[in-house]
This record gives C-alpha cells, structure tokens and sequence, in this order.
C-alpha cells in the first residue's frame, strides 16, 4: 500500500491540487504499508439535526479510515460520538453528508468513482451488547433472523461456513452452540456479540464502548481478539479506555462538544 494515500486527488474536487489537497483534504486517507491496492472509508461533510431541533447534534464530520486499521473516537460524555456511529451504521438518516468507499492503486490514486457505503456492510457492537440477547442458545443468537423454511440448501450451507467462520474468528470453537448466552462470562459475551455482526461479513465492524463493564481479564481477551479481527476487517470504535487500546490504534480523533470531530493524538 502506498504511502502517499493522502496525495490522491479528490474525487470530488478533481481540479484541486495535490498540495491543496495535503492541507485542507480532512479525509485524507493515511496509508499503512506498501503492499498495493487498497480502499478507504471516507465520511464527508456529516451532520445531523434530529427532526423538530434547533441544534446539530454533529456538525460537518469529516474523516477517513484505511482499510484493516483500527480508528478510535473519544471524548465527553454527550458530544456525539454515539450519534456520529449511529448515522455510520444507516440507524439514523443524516441531515447532510455521505459516506463513501474510495478505492486506490497501490501508487495511492483513486482507481474508480467513490462508492456509497450499504448500511448492510457495516456491522456494529452497541455498548453492553449481552443486554439484548434473546434466544436461549448460542446458536439461535447467532442465527436469529437467518431464513428459516425458505432458503436454497447452498444459502443454509453458505450460511453455516459463515457461521463456522465468525464463531472460530472469535475463539468461541470451545463453547457449545446449544450453551445459553445469558450464562456465559463477561468476555465470551462480547465474544458472542462481535459474532453475531461477523456472520454478515461486514466491510466496517463499528463497536461502542467494547471494553465497558467488563473485569481486567475480559478486558486484555477483547483487545486481543480486536488486534485479531483487525487484520481481515476494519474497525471504529469509540472509547474512553484509551491506554488499554493504544497499541491497536491507528488514528484517532476527538469529538468535541457539539459534535465536531477532529483528528487528534491519543491523551495518554
Ligand atoms: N434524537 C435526539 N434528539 C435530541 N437530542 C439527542 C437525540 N439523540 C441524542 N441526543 C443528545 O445528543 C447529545 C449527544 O449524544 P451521544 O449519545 O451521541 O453522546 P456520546 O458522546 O456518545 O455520549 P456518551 O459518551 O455518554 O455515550 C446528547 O446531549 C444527547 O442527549
């Protein structure tokens, strides 16, 4: 991957110049090594008022996130940052703003027009996500919502490998898929969680808060299964437990009161 990601021309503003673009571009997109093509998450211009308010609850977000890296967003409590992941995942429309998948060469130009992202290639991990488990079996959690009569037997079989996949992707291989998941630890939890979002094969894996409530030990599993899942996958998270994170961590911003983003190293 190249390292001059963020001297690609814009795909918006084709007549910008490449110095313009390296330092008024908020969605450069940093490249991570050199290895070839590679694609980026670009969110522009993102704001968003909820219907019948008279303040925006995020204002004019921009960022952008390499593929298979680790983006953090932190800071206080009510400025946004569950709102700005809420519009990331398609839960709610924003007011304004897109977000796209801009795909480059490996000498960092944009190889095709922008894409829109699918919510349906984004998966995300709410904060305390075991408290909306339903089902009464690891592998009903996992399946809820599958098709269940319907459904070609190459659909069940594709389905299935998935499964096999997501569950072994997060080291669940030992647990039984009839184990109830209200009666699992902290940690396997979470585990369930991040797999119940990797059976869709999502492009974007955003999780809220991923360490929150859980002890010490739960806490050094879930970081270690995040580097893990970081190497297929890319992923957003905010979070306030930014030492236990740093080491995974490939940019980071702030979110300020009011919902402005800005990009920022970690305060540790
Ligand atoms: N639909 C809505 N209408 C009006 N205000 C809202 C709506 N949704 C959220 N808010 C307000 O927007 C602000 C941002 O909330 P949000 O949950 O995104 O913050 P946060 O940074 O994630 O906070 P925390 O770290 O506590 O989770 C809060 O003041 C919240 O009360």
């Amino acid at each position: 991957m190249s390292s001059s990601c963020f001297l690609s021309p814009s795909p918006l503003s084709p007549s910008t110049t490449t110095t313009s673009l390296v330092r008024f571009n908020p969605t450069k997109c940093k490249a991570l090594s050199v290895s070839g093509d590679y694609s980026c998450f670009q969110v522009k211009g993102l704001t968003y008022r909820p219907p019948g308010t008279e303040n925006n609850l995020l204002n004019d977000v921009n960022f952008s996130l390499h593929e298979k890296s680790l983006g953090l967003i932190f800071g206080r409590s009510g400025s946004g940052k569950t709102t700005l992941l809420q519009l990331l995942a398609g839960l709610v429309k924003p007011t304004s703003g897109s977000i796209h998948i801009q795909k480059y060469d490996k000498d960092g130009i944009p190889n095709q027009a922008p894409e829109l992202l699918p919510p349906e290639r984004v998966g995300i991990v709410f904060q305390f996500p075991e408290r909306y488990f339903l089902a009464d079996t690891v592998l009903e959690e996992v399946t809820f919502g599958w098709p269940r009569q319907k459904g070609s037997a190459q659909v069940k079989e594709q389905l299935a490998l998935r499964l096999q996949r997501a569950i072994t992707s997060v080291g669940m291989n030992g647990i039984s898929l009839d184990e109830d998941p209200h009666a699992l630890s902290g940690g396997y939890k979470r585990r369930l969680a991040l797999a119940i979002q990797l059976v869709q094969v999502p492009d974007l894996l955003i999780l809220d808060e991923p360490l929150a409530g859980l002890d010490w030990k739960a806490r050094a599993d879930v970081v270690k299964l995040l580097k893990h899942l970081k190497k297929e996958l890319t992923l957003l998270v905010v979070s306030h437990d930014l030492k236990e994170l740093s080491n995974l961590v490939d940019r980071s911003w702030r979110m300020e009161m009011g919902g402005i983003l800005k990009e920022e190293p970690l305060p540790i």
